[in-house]
């Protein structure tokens, strides 16, 4: 009853989308895919926009459509961030807010309610020193934390947000992210959000959904579908895995040791506090193994693990090797060559020390 559950069958020519999907009805899920695989199609779909000649979608038990029904897209409660939040030029940011608002007579609340929601929009993006702004004198970030503050202040029950960060530089990206992750940490509200940057999705998401040709190759727990031996060739260079850890302690050398079940890690110094819960990033090729610990070696971070499964990369000579962190902290893959894992004749079961060059906090 607490999900989002969908089939959606739609044939184009030269495409076809068919996916039958059950998405958590709390947190992020992430919905990641190649340029062309569908992605902003499935949310169109949802919203509204796509009438799918097959299609069912229900919202937390609240059907919005089926083969008998059907409910227009301006009476499905969703938020829909694009690219790029397209404002009005000529209204100020309080202006755009309220005039997004006038549509939502017809789906929920009443005024006193409203009120309630885009004052809260209004904190959690940060906007209030803008409201008097008109769009042209906002950046691009700016711009794009009004466009979502403008999604939320309808009370949307489903956020659709369609890789709401790619038309931003680095900066930009960088500037809006924590403002996501409040979205994230402090809304009831579940959030589709589609991306085709893997760090992105890792660093946002609780769950992945990986899209293909119109098709679901996975959906699954963001930590354990990026542990998947068989998926890396989807992300390609980016292929690596999502470890939770906490901070345990400030070294006096300059370093910060992140514990998680089954071991630690040492990062550079974090100025977060002590106890804080911190999601990293390693990524494949990263990753190296060794039979014995070296006694020489520079690097800092290495883990006891078990290989569990060896798969062939995407790149030639190449394999991808699944490794069980003991006690239970998840899963690391590491990506070696074909002559390496002959030469230290890795195989399931075989207990080895992973090297790890790089580690990254996302959050
Ligand atoms: N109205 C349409 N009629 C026919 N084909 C379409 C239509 N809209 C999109 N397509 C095709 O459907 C496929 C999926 O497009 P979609 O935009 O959903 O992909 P995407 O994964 O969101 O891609 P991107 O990451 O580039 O935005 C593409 O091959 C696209 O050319």
């Amino acid at each position: 009853m607490d999900s989002i559950d969908f089939r959606f069958r739609l044939d184009w020519p030269g495409f076809s989308l068919d996916v039958d999907l059950a998405l958590p009805g709390r947190g992020v899920s992430g919905l990641f895919g190649h340029s062309g695989s569908g992605k902003t199609t499935l949310l169109r779909c949802i919203a509204g926009l796509e009438r799918a000649a097959h299609g069912y979608l229900s919202v937390k038990g609240d059907v919005w459509q089926d083969d008998g029904h059907w409910r227009p897209v301006h009476r499905r409660p969703i938020g829909y961030v694009f690219q790029e939040a397209s404002l009005f030029p000529h209204l100020d940011v309080i202006g755009n807010l309220r005039f997004g608002m006038k549509r939502v007579k017809t789906l929920s609340a009443g005024k006193a309610a409203l009120e309630t929601h885009l004052e809260r929009a209004i904190e959690l993006l940060g906007i209030e020193h803008l409201l008097k702004r008109k769009p042209g004198h906002l950046s691009g970030g700016e711009r794009q934390r009004v466009g979502i503050a403008r999604a939320l202040a309808l009370d949307p029950q489903l956020l659709l947000m369609d890789e709401p960060l790619a038309a931003l530089d680095l900066k930009r990206k960088l500037e809006i992210l924590p403002y996501l992750e409040r979205l994230h940490d402090e809304l009831a509200v579940p959030i589709l959000y589609v991306s085709h940057a893997p760090d992105e999705v890792a660093r946002l998401a609780d769950h992945l959904v990986l899209l293909e040709n119109g098709r679901v190759v996975a959906s699954g727990p963001l930590t354990e579908t990026l542990a998947r031996a068989d998926l890396p060739a989807a992300f390609a260079d980016d292929a690596g895995v999502v470890i939770e850890t906490v901070l345990a302690a400030h070294e006096e050398d300059g370093l910060s040791r992140l514990e998680f079940p089954g071991g630690q890690m040492y990062v550079g110094r974090r100025a977060d506090p002590l106890g804080r819960r911190l999601r990293c990033r390693i990524h494949a090729s990263d990753v190296s193994l060794t039979l014995n610990l070296p006694p020489d070696s520079s690097i800092l971070n290495r883990l006891p693990v078990t290989v569990s499964d060896i798969v062939e990369s995407d790149r030639l000579g190449h394999v991808i090797v699944r490794l069980e962190i003991s006690g239970g902290g998840g899963a690391l893959l590491a990506r070696i060559t074909e002559r390496s894992r002959r030469l230290l004749d890795i195989k399931p079961g075989r207990q080895v020390w992973a090297q790890i060059k790089a580690v990254a906090v996302l959050a």
